[in-house]
């Protein structure tokens, strides 16, 4: 025989009510299962704030109207007229008691905790007259059993502690003699010796279930909610939690100790002990299986089994030469806050004995705090003990599972996934079970930490990689279409799901927390963006307070530059394309490195040189490995190269170099490629990487251009100076020609010296052979000196440098 316990939600409306019916007629096999059941959802808080409103003399009568309203309502709604009465009746004569104890609560503006319990009692009561009632529409012997008389309590009001032996006799007696029935029980109530109604705390529906379960050896005990059972996180904050199969009683008894409000601990105790599993199951999911709670349950091969969390912790300190090898100095502090009924949820010692952090509800920390202040006294003013103080704004994080015990570097594990992500731990705790690690943290860095931890523990379910972009021009707009082509496989091969949670271009911005849909980015960014603001952009991302995160610059703009080193030093990996931020002053460039391995974070920047080409990679790499760098020569601008290539036959110079614009090889402006800047910055780039210390005024530029068009104040003018100096370029073209070479624009960096020289090449040069918007590098070394390592392809274009920046993003989601 089967207990099934059906929760608030469950009976809180016609349609769970209905699915409830459903979910009988499949249970109900050749044993009848025993049915409990909890209040309406929500009722419960309504009774108690009419019970206080009563005491206060506030109006209570609206409150009162609305809860018998949402009874009738169902009743009207799931029974046939002509059924309806007798059950209306009963519950107007419930309303009708209810209404004259609070009348007398208002009237002596007294509540005692056994009133309270009164109160409170109807609305089991009720919900539990209703739902059988309307259950005799689908099942002939379904019968209202008021569980209160049969579950027997000491006087303890609001938290009954149950007589068991009496209890479990009465309940065997009353099954023996209603076998035939099916039984819906009222859950959380109980009586005393006096027969006065008491209540069984909190949870208390569920306990009711497992006395039951309990008293009558069932089976199993269902305990029927509205999430899909126990989960490893709290959804609301982990968006990929997902539902834990199997647990053992002690693993459910931890995770619900922190946050999971599924189930509440001592409530399974007389299930623990008689080995009864426990199965929560969803009553708006039927088809989901369930999360089983039992002895001896499978280890599955999870490191761990859940994350849980308290959302606001105090904690206080207590240190000080006096509590060195003094026995018993816990003892008295402890069992102080116990008399006094404060619970410690958690408690660290340093090995020193020199001090003790431990943690309490806020609302008891003051409580805590005087009582220390008062018992401590001597000690205190002899400066013994240091005067404690309370720290608020704190939570508690902890990870739980039994294979823990067995398997190293959990802990490394949990520490390295919040280190990673900038959270400050506070203090530490392990239950002396192993069964539990506890941490402290900053409350703002809660879900940050939950979903960190989560994705570490979890990594191979998935990882998620949270990205904010700048930039929705040539190379942004090409990103975010490879991106969502990519998305399913990054999931369905490499379990990493990319998600867009914010965009801005100069004029709109858009950030979401649940991510932006990348079929229709530009029209959300367009009807439901605010205006750009890059320092809010920074500061909402920031404030998002997300794990793994990535800030993507694909803006040509001095602007964002400038948050570089605090989007790093918020724990923000930055992957870019503008290489502004690398080619400026010298130091910002180290401090960009110091601020991303400080704080263990990415700063990735291949598009920098050679868009997609593998280019600082390999340098880093070649360093890394203890190379040293002799000489690098290459061709780093895509757009002269695409110029060079096809400025053939009797095409004028300024119309290639328009097309190279077209083809979106140039930067946004197209001076900045011919008058050597971009290629002064890339080299100005491979030089620091390789070890140089330089600055842009220690790269020697042979300009190519006249002067006019080194002089045109926009970019139409440049053009027109471009066809004005038309026979210039001509003659370039013709004497390459005469000697059978070609024009090449060239870098070299050798002994710490940087040039880019205008040069004609014959056919015995190795940069002869290029096409297109190649780029080509070759680097001599110490490893590579007869024969250099040479990268070569196209170095430009807005398909190979997106794809460079996917490439950035997804390597700071491998690590
Ligand atoms: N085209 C290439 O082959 C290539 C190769 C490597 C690197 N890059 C680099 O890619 C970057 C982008 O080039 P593009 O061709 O896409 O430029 P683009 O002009 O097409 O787009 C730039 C985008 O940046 C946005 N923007 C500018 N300032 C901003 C700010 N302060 N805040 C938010 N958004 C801002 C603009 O609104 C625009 O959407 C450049 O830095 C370029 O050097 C380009
Ligand atoms: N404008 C750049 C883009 C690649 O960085 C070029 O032509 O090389
Ligand atoms: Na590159």
């Amino acid at each position: 025989m089967n207990i099934l316990k059906f929760g608030g939600t469950s009976v809180g409306s016609a349609q769970s009510i209905s699915a409830l019916m459903e979910i009988l007629k499949k249970e109900k096999g050749d044993e009848n299962p025993i049915v409990v059941l909890s209040a309406m959802g929500g009722v419960t808080n309504t009774l108690l704030e009419m019970a206080e409103n009563a005491r206060n003399a506030s109006d209570y009568a609206d409150q009162l109207k609305q809860v018998e309203a949402r009874h009738f309502e169902v009743i009207r709604t799931l029974l046939p007229a002509g059924a309806q009465n007798p059950v209306l009746t009963k519950l107007k004569i419930y309303f009708n008691e209810l209404e004259d104890i609070l009348q007398s609560v208002y009237n002596l503006r007294e509540l005692s905790s056994q009133t309270k319990d009164l109160i409170l009692s109807y609305g089991e009561r009720c919900s539990t007259v209703m739902v059988s009632h309307i259950a005799c529409q689908h099942f002939a012997n379904a019968l209202f059993v008021n569980g209160a008389e049969l579950i027997k309590t000491d006087s303890n009001f609001g938290q009954a502690k149950v007589n068991t032996q009496l209890t479990e006799t009465l309940i065997r007696d009353f099954y023996e003699s209603n076998k035939d029935k099916l039984l819906f029980v009222t859950g959380f109530i109980s009586s005393n010796e006096e027969g006065r109604i008491t209540t069984l705390g909190r949870g208390g529906s569920d306990y009711t279930a497992a006395i039951w379960g309990g008293a009558l050896n069932a089976q199993e005990i269902q305990i029927w909610t509205d999430v899909d059972g126990m989960l490893t996180a709290d959804p609301r904050i982990v968006k990929k939690a997902f539902s834990l199969p199997e647990l053992s009683y002690i693993e459910a008894m931890e995770l619900s100790y922190f946050g999971a409000k599924v189930i509440y601990p001592p409530t399974m105790t007389p299930a623990f002990l008689k080995k009864i599993p426990i199965v929560i199951k969803n009553t708006f999911n039927v088809d989901f299986e369930g999360t089983y709670i039992k002895h001896g349950a499978h280890a599955s091969n999870l490191p761990i089994k859940g994350i849980s969390s308290i959302d606001e912790i105090s904690i206080l300190n207590l240190s000080g030469s006096g509590m060195v090898g003094k026995a018993g100095f816990s003892g008295r502090l402890f069992s102080l806050l116990s008399r006094e009924q404060i619970n410690v949820v958690l408690i660290t010692q340093s090995s020193s004995e020199h001090s003790i952090t431990f943690a309490v509800k806020p609302s008891d920390a003051l409580k805590a705090l005087s009582l220390i202040n008062k018992e401590f006294e001597l000690e205190l003013q002899a400066r013994k003990l240091e005067y404690p103080e309370v720290e608020n704004g704190l939570s508690v994080l902890a990870i739980v599972g039994e294979n823990m015990k067995r398997t190293p570097g959990i802990s490394g594990k949990l520490f390295n996934a919040l280190g990673r992500n900038g959270v400050n731990i506070r203090a530490i705790a392990q239950g002396s079970s192993e069964y539990n690690i506890s941490v402290i943290l900053s409350r703002a860095d809660l879900s940050k930490a939950v979903n960190a931890v989560h994705d570490a523990f979890y990594s191979d379910l998935k990882k998620t990689l949270n990205v904010f972009c700048l930039g929705t021009g040539n190379i942004g707009k090409t990103l975010f279409q490879q991106l969502q082509n990519q998305m399913p496989f990054l999931a369905k091969n490499n379990d990493l799901q990319v998600k867009v949670m914010g965009v801005s271009n100069t004029r709109k911005m858009y950030l979401n927390p649940d991510g932006l849909d990348l079929a229709n980015w530009e029209e959300t960014l367009e009807t439901q963006g605010e205006q750009a603001d890059l320092g809010e952009f920074i500061k909402q991302m920031k404030n998002m307070n997300l794990a793994n995160c990535v800030f993507v610059d694909n803006t040509a703009s001095h602007n964002p530059i400038q948050f570089y080193l605090d989007v790093l030093q918020s724990s923000i990996s930055v992957v870019t394309c503008n290489k502004i931020g690398n080619s400026a002053e010298y130091d910002q460039y180290v401090a960009f490195k110091q601020a991303a391995r400080k704080h263990g974070v990415d700063f990735y920047y291949e598009t920098n040189v050679g868009a997609g080409l593998p280019i600082i990679r390999t340098l880093k790499d070649l360093m890394l490995s203890g190379d040293r760098i002799g000489r690098i020569e290459a061709i780093l601008s895509g757009t002269i190269s695409y110029i060079f290539n096809n400025f053939k036959g009797d095409r004028l110079f300024h119309e290639v170099v328009k097309e190279a614009q077209d083809l979106g090889y140039t930067e946004p402006d197209p001076r900045d490629d011919l008058n050597g800047k971009d290629f002064m910055r890339k080299m100005l780039i491979l030089a620091r990487d390789a070890g140089y210390a330089l600055e842009e005024k220690d790269v020697a530029i042979e300009s190519m251009l006249p002067a006019d068009c080194l002089a045109a104040a926009s970019v139409p003018d440049f053009y027109v100076a471009m066809e004005k100096n038309a026979a210039h370029f001509e003659n370039l073209k013709q004497e390459a020609a005469k000697g059978n070479k070609v024009l090449r624009y060239i870098g070299k960096l050798e002994d710490g010296k940087v040039a880019i020289t205008l040069q004609m090449v014959d056919d015995s040069h190795p940069f002869y052979m290029l096409s297109g918007s190649d780029n080509i590098i070759s680097f001599t070394t110490d490893r590579y000196k007869e024969r250099p390592l040479v990268v070569k392809g196209p170095g430009a274009g807005a398909e190979v440098t997106a794809a460079g920046v996917f490439a950035d993003i997804i390597n700071v989601g491998k690590r």
